[in-house]
């Protein structure tokens, strides 16, 4: 294990000051924490400090500004003079940087995964899956942004259009704190391959590895103010959305939030792509493998403490069934491994906060005087080491014997609590999976692929599983239905979401035809 602290090996750089310790490089948790025009800088206007805490010790991580309209307004002022450059290159230079950017993630998976676990609490394991899966989104668009181009249309009379594929200028990004380098990684890597520029709030809770994903890009030659950072809480958020410099804001939080973001860029005109909640199911039929149903129900429910938006939190199972999948899936909830996440074989990490561990421990109340039965987990657990008094860790919890019209049924807990629903037809389940207003994403563990595909096809969510969860390759798009947003991330599909199209119409013929006009 790690401690972080100035007795460490010290080397001064050039913006601050690096610290090596067993292998992590601490430059990252030094501040400042805003990174306008290529480095760190400090606030000019915060309207206050915010401490931000280490899920897995409750102890203090670092100190970082709300940033106010001055900060927003730089980073978005950088970003606009980088404009003009960046988006003149081809697609194969741009592609190039976030190629290299790709290696760098990589060569430096072990540091970031750890600074994602002192930020986010989870498990180092699942920590250094997504960063990995965020290099191959880098390469994925440093790929792709050589492709990026329009069409010709040939025309009567020799005369043709060209639609040109544009960028929108300055993008903005606005993220949550499960996934905080991956959703940067997300947003940034199409925008910038399309030819924006890009300013990024994090969340507040998870401020760290944003901007070492900044300073990555600087390193790997992608000029000053192509990507900017800048911290604080929903005020900042609210400023970048507001700014009239930025052309269009790429939201992962709450439907709430969503909500209010999409209000805000309205005045504006602004077009808003919008990851949000979800209350996704997973339809397990009777024909399924049972060891693999409760396999993709424990992917689709525990990974990054539940705190994962797609998880298929409502598990409708065929009933003569139901009683094997409820022990096996308990059984293996209680193998889990809850406990400090940088151990290894931790499987439960931290939840973000104690404010949000309560919330999820009330649902599990509520759900109980509701009539639900708990089979396991839902209880906060203080791990034997002592370092991690602090913490806030909670079991896996399994509810049975739940209805439609539950609480815990209907909203968004947003921790490791699945509901089990027993069903009896395909038709009612399908029915039942739908009535809700999210439609984020779906799983449907069956080996019948005629009934896999039928029902897919019914379920109205924005991405469906079939006999797995919660795999997100960086070739398909990801994006809600209903209430869980609009917009797509990942795969072709978001290249429309980061430019606009241009028509150029060309008249070949030197005499117009037009009716209208007398000699
Ligand atoms: N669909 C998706 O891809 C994902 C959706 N989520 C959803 O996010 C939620 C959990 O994340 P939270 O961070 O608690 O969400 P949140 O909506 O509270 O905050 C998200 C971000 O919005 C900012 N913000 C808050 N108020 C704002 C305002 N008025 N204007 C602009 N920005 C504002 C916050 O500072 C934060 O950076 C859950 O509902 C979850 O399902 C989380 C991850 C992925
Ligand atoms: N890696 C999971 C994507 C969905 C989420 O951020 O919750």
């Amino acid at each position: 294990m790690f401690r972080l602290g100035f007795s460490s090996f010290l080397i001064l750089s050039r913006q601050h000051i690096k610290i090596m310790k067993q292998g992590l490089t601490t430059t990252a948790l030094q501040g400042p924490f805003n990174y306008i025009n290529g480095e760190r800088v400090t606030s000019v206007d915060s309207t206050h400090d915010i401490k931000v805490s280490k899920p897995a010790t409750g102890e203090v991580l670092c100190t970082i500004p709300n940033s106010g309209q001055q900060d927003v307004d730089k980073a978005v002022q950088a970003a606009r003079a980088a404009f003009a450059q960046w988006s003149a290159l081809g697609g194969l230079e741009r592609g190039r940087f976030l190629i290299s950017a790709a290696q760098k993630v990589r060569e430096r998976l072990e540091e970031l995964a750890k600074l994602e676990v002192l930020d986010t609490g989870k498990p180092v394991w699942e920590a250094r899956v997504d960063l990995s899966g965020c290099a191959d989104y880098l390469e994925y668009y440093g790929g792709v942004a050589s492709t990026v181009g329009g069409l010709h249309y040939q025309l009567p009379g020799g005369n043709f259009a060209v639609v040109r594929r544009e960028p929108l200028g300055v993008v903005g990004g606005i993220g949550a704190w499960n996934y905080p380098f991956q959703t940067i990684s997300w947003k940034a890597a199409p925008a910038l391959a399309c030819g924006n520029t890009f300013v990024y709030k994090p969340s507040q809770f998870t401020p760290v590895t944003s901007v070492v994903f900044g300073e990555i890009l600087t390193e790997v030659g992608v000029p000053p103010g192509v990507v900017n950072v800048i911290q604080g809480a929903g005020s900042t958020g609210e400023a970048l959305c507001q700014h009239p410099g930025v052309a269009k804001i790429s939201f992962t939080g709450s439907v709430p939030t969503g909500q209010k973001i999409m209000k805000a860029c309205a005045d504006g005109m602004k077009r808003v792509t919008l990851e949000l909640g979800g209350k996704s199911p997973m339809l397990v039929f009777a024909d399924t493998d049972l060891t693999e149903a409760v396999k993709a129900t424990m992917l689709g429910n525990f990974l990054t403490q539940g705190q994962v938006c797609s998880n298929c939190t409502r598990v409708f199972v065929e009933r003569p069934i139901l009683k094997d999948f409820q022990e096996k899936l308990v059984t293996a909830c209680e193998k889990m491994v809850i406990g400090d996440p940088f151990d290894n074989e931790t499987t439960v990490g931290a939840t973000i906060t104690l404010e949000h561990a309560e919330k999820v421990l009330h649902y599990i109340d509520e759900a109980k005087k509701q009539g639900a039965r708990l089979l396991c987990g839902g209880k906060r657990i203080n791990p034997s080491d002592t370092k991690l008094a602090g913490g806030y860790y909670l079991s896996p919890c399994v509810l049975t014997d739940c209805h439609d019209d539950m609480t815990c049924v209907k909203e968004e807990i947003f921790g490791s609590v699945v509901t089990i629903l027993a069903f009896d037809t395909e038709e009612e389940a399908i029915a039942r999976a739908n009535s809700t207003p999210f439609g984020l994403a779906a799983g449907v563990m069956t080996k019948d692929l005629q009934r896999a595909h039928r029902v897919s096809a019914q379920l109205q969510a924005g991405i469906v599983w079939i006999n797995n969860c919660n795999v997100f390759p960086p070739e398909v798009p990801f994006g809600g239905y209903k209430m869980s947003g609009f917009g797509r991330e990942n795969g072709l599909a978001a290249l429309n979401d980061y430019t606009q199209l241009k028509t150029v119409y060309t008249e070949m013929s030197s005499k117009i035809d037009c009716p209208i006009y007398k000699e």
